[in-house]
């Protein structure tokens, strides 16, 4: 059996470290801080941490809602995704992620566009 894109990112410590460092950069982007502003992101960490380890095929642990839920309302625009899935590249290349790895987790993520964006 191939290794998934879980374990070849190098599994929950990696994943722990990329939304750390993504959540640094969101936090320090003025157009995307704002949308922060009331969340608890201590319970937004444990919630990314786990969104990534479901959709990089790692242990199922994800409790959160559903992407077009969780997003509705926010009149989320292209620049918003771009501008996250920015973050998460270079987040992903600190974190030591391959190119090629980093571009399959970038598919799954984008795969997701249409519903984070409520369209
Ligand atoms: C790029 C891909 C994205 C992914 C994979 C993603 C993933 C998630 C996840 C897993 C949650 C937690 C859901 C829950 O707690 O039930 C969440 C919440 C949230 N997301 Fe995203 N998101 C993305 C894009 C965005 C964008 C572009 C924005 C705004 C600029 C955004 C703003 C938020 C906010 C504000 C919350 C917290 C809502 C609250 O306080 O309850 N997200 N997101």
């Amino acid at each position: 059996m191939s290794a998934t894109l879980y374990d070849k990112l190098g599994g929950q410590p990696t994943i722990e470290k990329i939304v750390d460092d993504l959540h640094k950069r969101i936090l320090a982007d003025n157009t995307l801080k704002p949308f922060f502003a009331n969340t608890d992101m201590a319970k937004q960490r444990a919630h990314q941490i786990a969104f990534f380890s479901l959709i990089f095929e790692g242990p199922k642990q994800y409790t959160g809602r559903p992407m077009d839920k969780t997003h509705t309302g926010m009149s989320l625009q292209e620049p918003h995704f771009d501008a996250i899935a920015n973050h998460l590249t270079e987040a992903m290349a600190v974190g030591g992620a391959s190119a090629e790895d980093t571009k399959a987790a970038l598919d799954r993520v984008s795969s997701l566009k249409g519903a984070i964006l409520n369209k």
